[in-house]
């Protein structure tokens, strides 16, 4: 299978490049290098450094390079600058995978692994979140995440295309490629850089929230946990085998952010500073998934499921 996969050069893409080489598929990337590094690039595999709000580029690509499928991962993702930035994360995200499914159809590219989120339900006050609950964003990033997958879903019945949507939930170890230490917006990694001695102390957003300790819950997947189910989709799509639909990732477990950081304590055996400030803005309160329909649909399960493990491996690789 030749797959595209946008935003290889970030995070979460780059894993998945690395996950689909050793399944011995074929591998393209697109990157404009907002947040991506060219560092976290695979070397000798095709890179087209561009957008994918440019049709030209996405031509290019689809005349070339003969794609079976794309994992979309581009995007923007910080749930509280998309509230500054509104307009900008709806460019991004939502033209981009316009941008993205039209020029699929022009070249007739019909199939699709799409990156969605845990933002798209908001606040839901609920143990688990299954994927038949109500979606109630709090901020216009996953509003944007809520957009593109109804594009999918119309893209579907217009056109015959075949989707699987991943709602991830808080995907946390292996290597923060792209954004340097000091830019990280995310918990793991900001607790991380205060016991590396970057920053004084960990600033805790919000202790009085109507939760075990006034923190906000969050549940946590390894990264490439999350990308072995991606590989699991993109296969079960290009063989046949799996249907079109929306699944959670996540491990089913939640961890407030004050046990984050005790257990980050913990791992790295360092004494890290931290104090309460004002809640952020656009934070839900509790995300923690079900995960039960990729377990089933996809035979998926994460390998990676405690806290420490998680951790460890992010602290062992910074
Ligand atoms: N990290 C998480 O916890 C998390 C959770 C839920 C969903 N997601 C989703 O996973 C995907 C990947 O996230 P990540 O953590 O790897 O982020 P990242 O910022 O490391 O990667 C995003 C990549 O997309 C590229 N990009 C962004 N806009 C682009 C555009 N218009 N054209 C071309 N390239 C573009 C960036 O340069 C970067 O390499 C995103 O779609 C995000 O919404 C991430
Ligand atoms: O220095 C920090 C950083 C975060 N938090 C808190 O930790 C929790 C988690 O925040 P963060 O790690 O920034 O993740 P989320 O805002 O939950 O969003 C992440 O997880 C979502 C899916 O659940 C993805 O869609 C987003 O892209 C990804 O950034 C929130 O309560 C934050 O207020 C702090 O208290 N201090």
């Amino acid at each position: 299978m030749k797959v595209l996969v946008t935003g290889g050069a970030g995070y979460i893409g780059s894993y998945a490049v690395k996950a689909l080489l050793r399944q011995n598929h074929e591998v393209v990337v697109l990157d404009n290098l907002s947040t991506g590094s060219e560092e976290a690039l695979v070397k000798d595999i095709p890179f087209y450094k561009g957008d994918i709000r440019d049709s030209n580029v996405l031509d290019e690509i689809f005349i070339n390079e003969k794609i079976d499928l794309v994992m979309h991962f581009a995007a923007k993702l910080i749930a509280p600058e998309s509230i500054q930035y509104s307009l900008e994360y709806y460019d991004n995200n939502v033209n981009g995978v316009n941008s993205l499914l039209t020029s699929m159809k022009k070249h007739n590219v019909t199939k699709i692994v799409f990156s969605s989120t845990a933002a798209v339900y908001g606040l839901l006050d609920k143990e688990l979140i299954n994927e038949n609950d109500i979606t109630n964003c709090i901020n216009p990033y996953g509003e944007t995440k809520l957009a593109s997958e109804k594009m999918i879903q119309w893209s579907h019945k217009s056109y015959g295309l075949e989707y699987i949507i991943f709602r991830y939930f808080n995907v946390a170890g292996g290597k923060k490629t792209g954004y340097s230490p000091l830019n990280q917006t995310v918990l793991i990694p900001r607790i991380l850089n205060v016991a590396k001695g970057l920053v004084d102390k960990v600033t805790i957003f919000g202790n009085d929230y109507n939760t075990i300790d006034g923190t906000c819950i969050r549940d946590f997947i390894h990264v490439e946990d999350l990308v072995n189910a991606h590989i699991l989709a993109a296969e079960g799509l290009f063989n046949g085998t799996t249907e079109v639909g929306i699944y959670n990732l996540g491990n089913g477990k939640g961890f407030s952010v004050l046990e984050t950081y005790e257990t980050a304590k913990k791992v790295t055996g360092i004494n890290i500073p931290f104090e309460f400030s004002e809640r952020r803005i656009g934070d839900p309160v509790k995300s923690v998934a079900s995960s039960e329909k990729a377990q089933k649909n996809l035979g998926w399960k994460p390998k990676y499921d405690k806290l420490e493990e998680i951790i460890l491996d992010a602290w062992e690789n910074y």
